[in-house]
Order: C-alpha cells, then structure tokens, then sequence
C-alpha cells in the first residue's frame, strides 16, 4: 500500500460519508467505517462504501464472551474487510476465536489501550499500568492469540513494533503539528507515527472537519 492513511469517516450520514470519500479518495489509502457509520447504515453502508474501490476498515471494536464475537464476525461474511478490530482485553480466547471466525484476506486487529485515555484514566478503571506498559502487555497477549496485530498510539508503536517485529500496528490518535487533539489523549504526528514503526495511520477530523477536506487530506500526504 503506497498511501498508509486510512480516513476515519465518523458520521452516520451516508451520503456526507461517500461525499468526503470521493473527495480524498487520490490522498488516502483506505476507508475506515467505525460505530457511528456502521449503527446507521449497516451492512448496505458497508458495501456501498466498497463501490468506491479503496480497502475497508471495519472499526467495530468487538469486545464480548468469544462465541459472542466469534459469531459477529461470522454475521459479517460477506463484507470481508480488509481490517478488523476487536479489543484485546476480551482476553485469549476471544482474540483466538476472533481471529478463526474471520475470512482469510481479513486482519483482525486488537485494539490495546484507547487513544483517548491516559494515565489518570486507567486509574480510573482500575488499571495501575501507565498506558506504555499496558500496550505492551497487550501486545505480547494479542501476538501469543494469533491475531495480526494491534491498535496502539504512536508514543507506544515503536516499543511495541521491537516486540512483535511482524506485527501489524494501527496508529489512531495522529494530528499535524498545528492539529486541534480534541478528545484525544495520547498524540503524535503523522511522520513520526511511520518513524516509529506504524503500518497504518488512522486520521479522522484533521481530514473530515476541514474546511477542504481534499486539501486537508494532500497536506498531510505531503508530509509523509
Ligand atoms: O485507540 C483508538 C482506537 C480507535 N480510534 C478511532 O480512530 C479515529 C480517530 O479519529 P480522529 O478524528 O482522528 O481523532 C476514530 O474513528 C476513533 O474511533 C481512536 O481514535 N483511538
């Protein structure tokens, strides 16, 4: 994959999506259609977000019991993303089942510690690991599970890259150095999330609430 940005396209609203789509499509490497899209518009959303030809990343975070999440991902045959995520602190056996009950061409992704909390957060949920050593903690669970790789941020990717050299890092939680971080916690630029070992990067709202988000998008291209 030449272009490494997926877009994150957060909007129920299918016709906004596909618009912002066919406007950064030649700027961006994939299209990623997280909760917000998906509880909206389902599996037609997905399919007609297909049509436009990039690859998709389906963000539905699954965290259950594993035959719960097994049979989800079954329910979504046919749609065949080409990542998946679920949350790796479903524990061993969701993340092994997970990975069996997706299709083949599928990465399926376990999402460590959210770009949006810090320390104080895990606290909070009563986990005394700082954020790095969590990811960490993580990642050797999700490398061991058998699934393809991890969501982590880009404070944490080149820790985690030295653990799982052949893994597969998804870097949410990415802005340009002017960028607004927003709920975001733990951030870090686009050329220094690639630098330290990201496969993808997920940007959001640094494309999508641009005035242009075509512009937004080759700026930030540009940069790479
Ligand atoms: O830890 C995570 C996991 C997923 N995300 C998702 O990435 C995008 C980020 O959007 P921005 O507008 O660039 O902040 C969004 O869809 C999240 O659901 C994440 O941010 N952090």
């Amino acid at each position: 994959m030449t272009n490494r940005i997926f877009v994150a396209l957060d909007t129920p609203d299918m016709v906004r999506a596909r618009a912002i789509a066919q406007r950064v499509r030649h700027h961006v490497g994939g299209i990623k259609l997280g909760l917000e899209f998906f509880m909206a518009n389902g599996r037609h959303g997905v399919t007609e977000m297909h049509e436009l030809g990039l690859p998709i990343f389906l963000d539905l975070k699954l965290h259950d019991i594993p035959n719960t999440v097994a049979k989800a991902i079954q329910a979504l045959r046919g749609l065949d993303p080409a990542i998946l995520t679920v949350h790796a602190s479903g524990g061993r056996a969701m993340l092994e089942d997970a990975k069996a009950a997706a299709p083949l061409g599928t990465k399926v992704v376990a999402v460590t510690t959210l770009t949006s909390l810090d320390a104080n957060d895990l606290k909070t949920i009563g986990c005394a690991n700082a954020p790095h050593e969590q990811v960490l903690r993580l990642t050797d669970l999700a490398r061991e599970s058998g699934v393809d790789g991890i969501v982590c941020s880009g404070e944490e990717v080149a820790a985690a890259h030295k653990l799982w050299p052949k893994g597969f890092f998804v870097v949410p939680g990415v802005r340009p150095a002017d960028g607004e971080i927003g709920d975001q916690k733990r951030v870090v630029t686009p050329r220094a999330a690639l630098d330290a070992g990201a496969s993808i990067l997920v940007i959001g709202r640094p494309i999508t609430a641009a005035s242009d988000p075509d512009a937004a998008a080759r700026a930030i291209s540009a940069t790479l």
